[in-house]
């Protein structure tokens, strides 16, 4: 799959004003900074960035766009002022519809595939809370800048829900294995401070700006490397997580079916929706 993304990397012309790539009719938008040849990827699905089947086709979508435009780097970030992305939309696998459950799992299989084995550098500006599969979107990319004061994690088991494989190796690529483990067990979340110490996130920043420009800096450290050298290097490092989904995808996609339905785990999650709405009327 990377192979044919790496006829992108042609080095492009670079001009000095920006442009949108995409229209905000989408849930995502995509701002090309044409001086540097970066783009930001916006997640724009109020009220939290939950993850349902139309976000995730238009990150997906919107990360073909970026491979296609030969774009120097990608930033992932978000418009909420406060959370980057509250993770996979409960209500996608609460009670769910026979035929979207399984596009919605098939399109979140397609966004990681495509953002962790992205041929472009990529980094996310975690502007906000990042729980479950905000926290997968932010370890798929190479770097991480976040703002204080915020939680990221794989809370998962706290809701009764086993996090699959690939969410693991992904966290487990970023993370010790140790301390993944603990932390996948505990469901835990670790706060802007905690994540930098352990290495979840690489730098702190005090606004989303500040966040989007540290990320531009990383994707600038690649400027005097070999655009195919290094997307080469990044496809062998990442191979193996990649080739274990796309060989198990449907089994993958089986194995979450099976589970979402068990009449336990559809409790749980009614129970954790419920928790949910008690808090925002508190
Ligand atoms: C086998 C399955 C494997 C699956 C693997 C991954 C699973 C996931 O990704 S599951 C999702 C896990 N996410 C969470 O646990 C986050 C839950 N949300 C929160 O902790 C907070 O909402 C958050 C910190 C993100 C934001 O807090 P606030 O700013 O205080 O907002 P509210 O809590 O008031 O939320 C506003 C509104 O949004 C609804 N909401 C929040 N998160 C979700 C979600 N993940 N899915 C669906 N809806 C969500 C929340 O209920 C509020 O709704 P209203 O009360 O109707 O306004």
């Amino acid at each position: 799959m990377m192979r044919s993304k790496l006829m992108n990397l042609v080095p492009r012309a670079v001009a000095t004003t920006s442009r949108q790539m995409s229209t905000a009719t989408k849930l995502t938008t995509v701002q090309v900074d044409d001086k540097t040849g970066i783009a930001t990827l916006t997640m724009n699905r109020p009220p939290v960035n939950g993850l349902n089947l139309e976000l995730l086709r238009d990150i997906h979508q919107s990360i073909e766009e970026i491979e296609g435009n030969k774009s120097r780097g990608l930033i992932l970030t978000s418009s909420n002022p406060t959370i980057f992305s509250a993770g996979l939309d409960i209500f996608e696998m609460y009670k769910p519809d026979k035929e979207r459950i399984r596009a919605f799992w098939t399109a979140l299989q397609d966004v990681w595939l495509a953002l962790y084995g992205s041929s472009v550098p990529t980094a996310a500006a975690i502007n906000g809370h990042s729980p479950a599969g905000g926290c997968l979107l932010a370890t798929s990319c190479e770097y991480r800048v976040m703002l204080p004061k915020y939680t990221i994690g794989l809370n998962e088991t706290k809701l009764g829900i086993v996090a699959p494989k690939w969410f693991m190796s992904t966290f487990e690529s970023v993370l010790p294995r140790r301390l993944a483990e603990r932390a996948l067990n505990q469901g835990r979340m670790f706060t802007t401070e905690e994540a930098l110490a352990v290495g979840l996130v690489d730098e702190v920043a005090n606004s989303k700006e500040e966040a989007i420009a540290k990320c531009a800096q990383f994707i600038g450290t690649f400027a005097k490397v070999n655009p195919l050298a290094r997307a080469l290097t990044k496809q062998q490092l990442r191979a193996e997580e990649l080739k274990q989904l796309e060989d198990e995808r449907v089994q993958d996609l089986e194995k979450f079916i099976f589970f979402v339905n068990q009449p336990a785990v559809q409790k749980g999650l009614g129970i954790y929706l419920e928790s949910l709405k008690k808090k925002a009327t508190k």
